[in-house]
């Protein structure tokens, strides 16, 4: 597994080792005593799968509120994703501040993304699948989203020319300005 921090503290890239051979490759795509060891001592306990039929669909940006906050694992099956976290920690050094990482099914890179965090991501091809990891049970209740495209945190999404597809829930999700606080940033945080 090759570790890389990105530009955001807390937010990792992981690429698990793949061996090649004639027949294709095995790689271990997650090692629960490795994942604890050297990016973050959680415990995951749902997993989940998406499929994104059109070029430029755009999932997020979406966070649960506690006690049902998630950290996520992302990893793409098929096609390729720009993915996307932003500190949305009160008190964080980088409250606002976003990264942006591509994911690809060719490469197998994964993004870690901690609670704390809010998440999503543009599909770059069509029939893009995406499996990820979370570390808080799924709950509707607690289910919170920001804008995808707030001017304050001025996210880069990539250009694709067939536009973008939303969720209606997502295209009228608050900015930040108007969100509750929903974590507070602690020195002990990563
Ligand atoms: C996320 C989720 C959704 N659902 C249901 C609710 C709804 O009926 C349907 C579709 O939900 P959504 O529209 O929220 O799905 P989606 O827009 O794909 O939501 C996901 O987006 C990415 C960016 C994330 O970070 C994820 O945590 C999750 O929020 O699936 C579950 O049953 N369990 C889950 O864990």
């Amino acid at each position: 597994m090759i570790l890389k921090p990105t530009d955001l503290p807390g937010i990792a890239e992981i690429t698990p080792t793949r061996f090649g051979d004639h027949r294709g490759y095995f790689s271990e795509v997650f090692k629960d005593h490795w994942f604890r060891e050297n990016v973050a001592d959680v415990g995951f306990v749902q997993d989940n799968q998406s499929l994104s039929r059109e070029v430029g669909t755009l999932r997020g940006l979406h966070f649960q509120l506690e006690p049902f906050a998630q950290g996520k694992l992302v990893r793409v099956l098929n096609g390729s994703i720009f993915d996307v976290a932003v500190d949305i920690r009160t008190g964080s050094p980088d409250y606002g501040r976003w990264v942006g990482v591509t994911l690809t099914a060719e490469e197998g890179n994964q993004l870690w993304i901690p609670p704390g965090f809010a998440h999503g991501f543009l599909t770059l091809e069509a029939n893009t699948l995406i499996h990820y990891k979370v570390t808080a049970p799924y709950s509707g209740a607690h289910d919170r989203g920001l804008r995808w495209n707030d001017p304050s945190i001025a996210i880069a999404w990539p250009d694709v020319s067939a536009g973008f597809t939303l969720s209606a829930k997502d295209e009228v999700q608050p900015f930040l300005t108007d969100l509750e606080p929903a974590f507070t940033y602690t020195s002990d945080d990563t």
